[in-house]
């Protein structure tokens, strides 16, 4: 986007967005587009639509996003559990929502209602921003749910070579990697098992933790901190709590780190830009998070 306002963001217009997934209802996503919205001198309201507090099933998302559109709103997020089943809802997608197979941003405009993923997109630009010359030839993702998919797909698209992807989910692994191979075929990516997360460590120059082990009600390790060494970046897409105590131990063992406040922070931008048409100031959207993570 340039620094000129879309006509879908023309001076006066106020915009109407909202959240769909469960367990939603302490998200800051919700707050960073509103925040930003201000800073920009307009008024945007963003709604949390929590399946769970609803009792509603997760499939009743294409329901509520035809709902969303006659409702008037100019655009969605969609998150857990609901990025893959709200696809059949949607009358076209970007190229890399198709790609990845599930979407978080929903646009509602002149085609529709239209899916995109900033969820890669996010990890990418947060990766670029924080660890911009950190060595990414052979990287490990921990986890090949949604947000593994995604932050796999952006190292592909950032230059890694080799990827290897570790989920206890054995046919989770297998089907990503696959997937990958197919869109990367220059690229090489593999699965693999849990048991052979040293084996793959030793050789990798980052590792990227993308389960919800760390979360404020999932907390842990997901791995033996023992597998890490100085020379291994390491991040994580977990963000509540930032500093996950993954992050903690590789710290304490010498390792660059990225937490998941980036991602969180980049993929708001890039829906914020979507929804709305203008344009997001990204280190004001970190100054916003930072603030409301501070009011907690
Ligand atoms: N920072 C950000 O902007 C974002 C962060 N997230 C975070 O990412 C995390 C994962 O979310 P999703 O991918 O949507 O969940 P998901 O449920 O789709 O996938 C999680 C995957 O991790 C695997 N897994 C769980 N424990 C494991 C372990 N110990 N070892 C190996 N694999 C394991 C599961 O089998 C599953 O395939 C959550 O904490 C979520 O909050 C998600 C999206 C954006
Ligand atoms: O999955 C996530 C996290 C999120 O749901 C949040 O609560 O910040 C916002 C979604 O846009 C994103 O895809």
């Amino acid at each position: 986007m340039t620094g000129t306002e879309t006509r879908r963001g023309a001076a006066g217009r106020s915009f109407l967005a909202g959240l769909i997934g469960a367990g939603i209802g302490q998200s800051l996503t919700p707050p960073m587009h509103e925040r930003e919205a201000a800073r920009l001198g307009r008024r945007l309201v963003y709604r949390t639509i929590d399946i769970a507090r609803l009792g509603m099933e997760p499939r009743s998302v294409g329901y509520l996003v035809e709902a969303a559109a006659r409702l008037g709103f100019d655009g969605l997020n969609i998150t857990h559990p609901c990025k893959r089943l709200v696809l059949p809802a949607l009358d076209g997608l970007s190229a890399e929502a198709e790609a990845l197979g599930a979407v978080n941003t929903v646009v509602f405009g002149a085609d529709g209602a239209v899916g995109h993923n900033t969820d890669w997109s996010g990890f990418a630009r947060s990766l670029r921003h924080e660890l911009p010359d950190a060595p990414k030839d052979r990287v490990v993702v921990l986890g090949a749910g949604g947000a593994g998919a995604a932050v796999a797909y952006a190292l592909l698209v950032s230059g890694v070579r080799e990827l290897v992807v570790v989920d206890v989910d054995a046919s989770s692994a297998e089907g990503l990697a696959a997937r990958l191979t197919e869109r990367f075929p220059g690229a090489d990516c593999r699965s693999g098992a849990p048991d052979g997360l040293g084996r793959a460590l030793a050789g990798a120059d980052g590792l990227v933790h993308a389960t919800p082990t760390g979360m404020a009600h999932h907390p842990g390790l997901p791995l033996d901190p023992a597998l890490l060494r100085p020379s291994l970046w390491v991040a994580d897409v977990v963000y509540r709590p930032v500093r996950t105590e993954l992050l903690r131990e590789a710290s304490a063992r010498g390792c660059r780190t990225l937490n998941g406040g980036g991602m969180a922070v980049f993929q708001a931008s890039d829906a914020f830009g979507l929804i709305t048409g203008l344009e997001p100031g990204a280190e004001h959207l970190h100054a916003h998070f930072r603030e409301l993570l501070a009011r907690e």
